[in-house]
């Protein structure tokens, strides 16, 4: 069977769905590559620090497709980086598949190094912190290498789903399929195979629960003394 014969639409549609698909025809390499140039696009002027956030914002956006406009241009350079305060910050160099299946709340922070392997849909909650090295595997591939058949075979895929304020320490994998719940913290070099409730610390390969975390006050209760003293 030609690759070229199989109808984009349905294809994509079996992709975002976790079904089995096509990963090589025509207009999904096409994707992948937009999605590398972008990416390295963006990761090249994360690492430079040579433009401001704005532009960085913009050339995150193209990354993951969101069109949202941007707020009006403030009045002073310090006025319209704070009015990116909260958007998702990711350090380069990033790499990704797709970056529009990539779903990111306010307020979280990717560390030097990620890969997303976004086939179906990534979910990362706000306030999440994600350390150096991380890679989240939404894709897969079938077992019986007689079905995987090398390029020409179908691939599927599972979402992934990271709820608001975890943290991850680097070199932590998750695999297609994971949800993990609010508030975890996953051990450096941690595996996630299994879904995470709420509010525990993961470790390991394959990541097991070691410990509760008891939530404390609101975040305002803990403040760090680092504000300057007016002048
Ligand atoms: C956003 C960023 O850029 S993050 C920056 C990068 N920083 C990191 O990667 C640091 C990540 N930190 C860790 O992995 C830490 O070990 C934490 C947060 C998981 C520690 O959690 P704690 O609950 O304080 O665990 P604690 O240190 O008490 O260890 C408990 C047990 O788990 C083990 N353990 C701790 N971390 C890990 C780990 N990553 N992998 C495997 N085992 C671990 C300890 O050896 C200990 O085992 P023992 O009971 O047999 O002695």
């Amino acid at each position: 069977m030609s690759l070229r014969s199989i109808d984009p639409v349905e294809n994509r549609r079996r992709m975002l769905a976790g079904e089995l698909y096509y990963s090589f025809t025509p207009d999904l390499v096409a994707d992948r590559r937009r999605c590398k140039v972008a990416g390295l696009e963006y990761s090249t002027h994360s690492i430079s620090g040579d433009v401001p956030r704005r532009k960085l914002v913009e050339l995150w956006n193209a990354v993951v497709r969101d069109t949202t406009p941007l707020p009006p241009v403030a009045a002073t350079p310090e006025e319209d980086e704070d009015l990116f305060v909260d958007a998702p910050w990711v350090d380069g160099p990033f790499k990704a598949d797709y970056g529009f299946n990539l779903k990111f709340g306010p307020n979280v922070y990717v560390n030097f190094n990620s890969t997303w392997l976004d086939t179906c849909t990534i979910t990362v909650g706000a306030r999440t912190l994600i350390g150096p090295n991380c890679s989240f595997f939404a894709a897969t591939h079938p077992i019986d290498p007689a079905v995987r058949n090398g390029t020409r075979g179908p691939e599927g895929g599972k979402p992934i789903v990271v709820g608001e304020d975890c943290w991850f320490g680097g070199n932590c994998i998750v695999l297609p399929g994971v949800t993990i719940g609010r508030g975890v913290t996953v051990g450096a070099g941690s595996v996630v195979t299994k879904d995470v409730p709420d509010y525990v610390v993961v470790v390991g390969n394959p990541a097991k629960v070691i410990r509760k975390i008891e939530v404390g006050e609101p975040k305002a209760a803990v403040q760090v003394d680092v504000v300057a003293a007016p002048k």
